[in-house]
């Protein structure tokens, strides 16, 4: 717009160009002025005593400007300065070149001798002279400016340091650091920085999304006491063994029983637990101890460390005493095979009692099941079974389906292998239990003692006596995730948990957090193989056959992977091999886990069927073929091993590109004593040709299994 106008307007009109040339002629005044006003200030700062100067003097550029005037000199200056800055901008603008049209003009009319009179000639010739002592100055004003906004911002920077010398060493290291980054920029760009100093935030002013590296403290979950706190559990079991007559209260037709079964000293989570589970009934299982409901019981102890016996004893022992048989006790499980295993316990320390055991798994038929579940009498419904271990599904047919089969009376609700029962799957099963336990009245008629849903215990609650239901929750890697445990509504819950320690430096262990980290057997020694797909059914060959493994469980990730393997294992021959996974028929498990578990069969290749619970004693290895994909999985197969204080070795066969996943999973819970094992390709070479010959069986036995299928 400006040169726009310069062009209309420039040269035309005569009083125009006077009162441009009277324009300029008071800016250059105005500019003389300031010179003289800035040379002044200049002297009488140079008059000052040193001593004022800051540290940053020694910054200043080439040019010389005085840096260090007074806060209110320099805004004096400042504001004179400003407004001549917009100034000049304004006449160097006004005073662009004039175009070549208009200088011809110019000179034309003064050739031809026209019109202009002598004093308009003069004039020009002065507004001339004007204009190109104005164009010059204003070059040299500019230099100037720039000069000006270049102290400063030095100046501004001084005065940042001469703030920072009154904080601590390192804020003031900081910003001198950040104004010397910010240098540069202003340097470039001077004319903008004139305004800065409004806008520059002190010092000790923090500055919000600024990026310097803070060390950002964790968030820690919050847990409620009972999980913060948890009784500690000895894992280690041979050194804590504590001999059955020194745990106070057990019976001693229970103790006897122990004796007859072997048993001479209760294990270290079984003299915490079996104690705590007495007491809580030691005013019968009627009520809870002063008349209160009991707590309910969380325990978290390695594999094998005999969790199924701290919760047989105690609840074989209140159910001692009862009068009628009515379901007292409940125990869930999520596979047949743990039902099956738990039931067998139990049948051993009630026998001769007079206490029913009931199997509930869906092996039997419904009918059958239902035989020794309920009994139809003339005065209605009974129950024959005190005790029932079921699986959850079949659980659930005869809560709705079976006639007189009452939860009423149920005192202990035991989730043994807890973390599995809560996950969504079988969490509905758990909320039907409960709901069965507190329907009143039912098919079995009358109830002498009542149950109402657990509240706040009033006056009116206290006065009628009540059954109360006790929940017992049993893994080896049980959640401590509280927000999967509210599911389970728990009341007032203790938890036993076996201490994680860690070796320190000198040797000696410390006992470490527990949260999101899992115990395994103290006996457990645990290798990893890294190595690739075509070399795994190979380094299987070789232990079993080179390095002679003898009970050996193996676990593959999936059904498929079980049959092939185990294919492959029989096709190559020198091994007694079986394979175990739900695609056999119930009856053909169990027959192979006897053999296995009596040693007849040397390797055993199952999927994750195998990996919770079972006890088979003397095995020796644990094999994961495939590694595994979770945490809890790991924990559980390699824990089929190293039981009730026995030896046992874990190898994971892990591909290279699994293994940086595998032992970070390891290592996030707590578990770092696993050892590289590399075994080398030469080791494997000998048996490469009889494998490919099995290899060629296998394809020909898939074949005709297809064909099977088909037919
Ligand atoms: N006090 C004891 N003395 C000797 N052996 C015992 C004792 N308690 C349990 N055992 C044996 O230890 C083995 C492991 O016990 P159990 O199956 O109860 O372990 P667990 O903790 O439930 O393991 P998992 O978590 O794998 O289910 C069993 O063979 C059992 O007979």
């Amino acid at each position: 717009m400006a040169l726009f106008y310069v062009r209309r307007y420039g040269g035309e009109d005569e009083q125009e160009e006077e009162a441009e040339a009277e324009d300029r002629a008071r800016v250059l005044l105005e500019r003389l002025q300031q010179q003289a006003r800035a040379r002044q200030l200049q002297k009488q700062r140079e008059a000052q005593p040193q001593g004022r100067e800051g540290p940053g003097d020694a910054g200043l550029s080439p040019g010389g400007e005085p840096g260090q005037g007074k806060g209110k000199e320099k805004r004096k200056r400042e504001s004179e300065e400003q407004p001549s800055a917009h100034r000049q901008k304004k006449l160097k603008t006004k005073q662009q070149p004039r175009s070549p049209s208009e200088e011809r003009a110019g000179t034309e009319e003064a050739a031809d001798g026209s019109s202009p009179t002598k004093k308009k000639k003069a004039n020009r010739k002065k507004s001339k002279v004007q204009q190109e002592r104005t164009e010059a100055d204003s070059e040299e004003d500019i230099k100037q400016q720039e000069n000006r906004n270049n102290f400063k911002n030095r100046s501004n920077k001084r005065k940042k340091a001469d703030e920072e010398t009154q904080g601590d060493e390192k804020e003031k290291k900081e910003s001198s650091e950040k104004a010397e980054g910010n240098q540069t920029t202003e340097e470039e760009l001077p004319l903008a920085a004139s305004g800065e100093e409004a806008d520059c935030p002190p010092s000790s002013t923090m500055i919000i999304g600024d990026y310097d590296a803070k060390p950002v403290q964790k968030v820690q979950p919050f847990l409620p006491q009972w999980l913060a706190q948890p009784k500690r559990v000895q894992k280690r079991i041979k050194d804590n063994l504590c001999p059955i007559s020194d745990v106070p209260g057990i019976h001693p037709r229970l103790l006897k029983k122990l004796q007859m079964n072997g048993i001479e000293s209760f294990f270290p989570v079984q003299a915490e637990v079996i104690p705590a589970i007495l007491q809580s009934a030691s005013n019968g299982y009627l009520l809870g101890r002063g008349g209160y409901r009991p707590k309910d019981i969380c325990v978290s102890a390695p594999t094998g460390s005999g969790k199924t016996l701290a919760f047989v004893i105690p609840i074989v022992q209140v159910l001692l005493d009862r009068v009628v048989c009515h379901v007292r006790a409940l125990v869930v499980l999520p596979t047949k095979e743990l039902a099956q295993q738990v039931s067998k316990v139990f049948n051993i320390y009630t026998d001769g009692t007079g206490l029913k055991v009931a199997l509930i798994t869906g092996q039997k038929s419904f009918a059958k099941e239902q035989e020794v579940l309920v009994q139809k009498k003339v005065t209605g419904y009974c129950s024959l079974a005190d005790i029932v271990v079921a699986t959850p599904g079949r659980l659930t047919d005869h809560i709705n389906q079976t006639p007189g089969f009452s939860l009423a009376q149920l005192r202990f609700l035991i989730v043994d292998e807890a973390d599995r029962m809560i996950d969504d799957m079988h969490q509905n099963c758990l909320n039907q239990i409960v709901k069965a336990a507190f329907q009143g009245e039912n098919d079995s008629g009358f109830m002498l003692f009542q149950r109402t849903k657990p509240g706040p215990i009033t006056a009116a609650s206290s006065c009628s006596p009540q059954i109360p239901l006790q929940k017992l929750l049993f893994s080896a890697t049980l959640t401590q995730d509280p927000e999967k445990l509210q599911q389970l509504d728990l009341f007032q819950p203790r938890l036993f948990t076996s201490v994680y320690s860690e070796k320190n430096r000198d040797g000696t262990e410390a006992e470490q957090d527990t949260n999101n980290k899992y115990t395994l057997p103290e006996e457990l020694s645990q290798c990893y193989v890294p190595c690739d797909l075509n070399s795994k059914p190979l380094l299987l060959l070789y232990f079993m056959l080179k390095m002679k493994f003898t009970r050996v469980l193996c676990f593959t990730n999936s059904r498929e992977a079980s049959h092939r393997l185990f294919l492959l294992v029989q096709a190559f021959g020198g091994v007694t091999v079986a394979e175990f996974s739900s695609r056999l028929p119930p009856n053909e498990r169990k027959r192979t886990m006897k053999e296995f578990d009596q040693g007849k069969i040397q390797l055993l290749i199952s999927t994750d069927a195998t990996a919770r619970g079972i006890d088979v004693k003397g095995v020796n290895y644990v094999i994961n073929y495939d590694a595994p994909q979770f945490i809890r999985t790991y924990i559980h197969r390699v824990g089929r091993t190293a039981r009730a204080g026995t030896a046992g070795v874990a190898f994971s066969l892990v591909l290279r590109i699994q293994e940086r996943r595998f032992l970070r999973m390891l290592r996030d819970a707590g578990i770092r004593d696993i050892q590289k094992h590399p075994v080398k390709g030469n080791s494997l070479k000998p048996l490469v040709q009889q494998y490919e010959a099995a290899l060629c069986k296998l394809e020909k036995t898939v074949k005709d299994e297809r064909a099977q299928k088909r037919a």
